[in-house]
């Protein structure tokens, strides 16, 4: 793992923060639904392959947006998400392993736990069908992929470089998600998934993170060869009331040529996404 003081204050703090956490108790034993076919049916159907996030806040989200967790789940899905992202990480991004299992019973699409899970004790707390793991966050990632399945996890492994790729490749992970956003700098760049993207294997799941504010940058991250795209901030629209149906929609729509507002415009507000995480 790179040295902590790299990274940008606000991650810093979630990393100590995550270490101290509990971990579960005893070991979980999922039975996961899948992305891959979740993914399949939403292309089949038309529409781009989305995983939206419930993200109440972050630390640097213009506002926090405190509906229901589960009533935001229900209406991403309305919307045409084929699965769903939740943040469990409770003191930064406003998140619970309570709203993920709430969520997951309201849902019949997979739900992505996303947390900051450096060992195995941080996977035991809370059931989900994908598990995120940060290349750049942990020690023995090939251990920690291969535990992830034990418990029936699908474990999606992030990378931000072509170096972190090869970490991922080599660890065995087939859902790779490339994250726009730099946990240094907390900036955003698209060009991040267009610069790794041609180095991702055919038969890999790419996804892309991060950043993804309007239809035009869902139809950018496309024609870079994601197969799938992880929308947080531009779905959620913290400290406005927009709504989350219609705005998952639209990005959901983007490759469809019914979509009036496709060729300009972001989803809900004019944000640049940049300075979030
Ligand atoms: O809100 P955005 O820019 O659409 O991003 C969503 C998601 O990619 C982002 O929340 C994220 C990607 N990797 C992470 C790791 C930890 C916390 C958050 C993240």
């Amino acid at each position: 793992m790179n040295s902590d003081t790299e990274l940008a204050p606000a991650v810093q703090s979630i990393l100590a923060a995550a270490r101290e956490r509990a971990g579960g108790e005893g070991v979980v034993d999922v039975d996961a639904r899948s992305l891959t076919d979740a993914l399949a049916d939403a292309e089949a159907d038309g529409r781009v392959p989305l995983i939206a996030e419930v993200k109440p806040t972050s630390p640097t989200a213009e506002g926090t947006r405190d509906d229901d967790p589960v009533e935001l789940a229900r209406a991403m899905v309305a919307g045409g998400a084929a699965a769903i992202s939740v943040l469990t990480e409770p003191s930064h991004f406003g998140g619970s392993p309570e709203a993920l299992t709430r969520i997951r019973e309201a849902v019949d699409v997979p739900v992505l736990r996303k947390d900051f899970v450096v060992d195995e004790d941080g996977m035991d707390l809370v059931e989900a069908d994908l598990l995120l793991l940060i290349v750049r966050f942990v020690d023995d990632l090939e251990s920690l992929v291969a535990a992830a399945r034990d418990r029936g996890f699908q474990p999606l492994v992030e990378v931000h470089d072509r170096d972190e790729l090869e970490t991922a490749l080599e660890a065995g992970a087939d859902l790779i998600g490339v994250n726009n956003r730099d946990l240094a700098s907390l900036e955003v760049d698209l060009e991040t998934v267009e610069s790794v993207a041609p180095a991702v294997p055919e038969d890999v799941t790419l996804i892309a993170e991060s950043g993804v504010s309007s239809p035009a940058d869902v139809r950018r991250m496309r024609e870079a060869d994601a197969d799938a795209l992880l929308v947080g901030s531009a779905i959620m629209d913290h400290g406005g009331d927009s709504d989350v149906t219609e705005n998952t929609r639209r990005l959901a729509g983007a490759e469809s040529m019914d979509v009036a507002d496709s060729a300009t415009g972001s989803a809900a507000t004019d944000h640049d996404g940049g300075s979030q995480i």
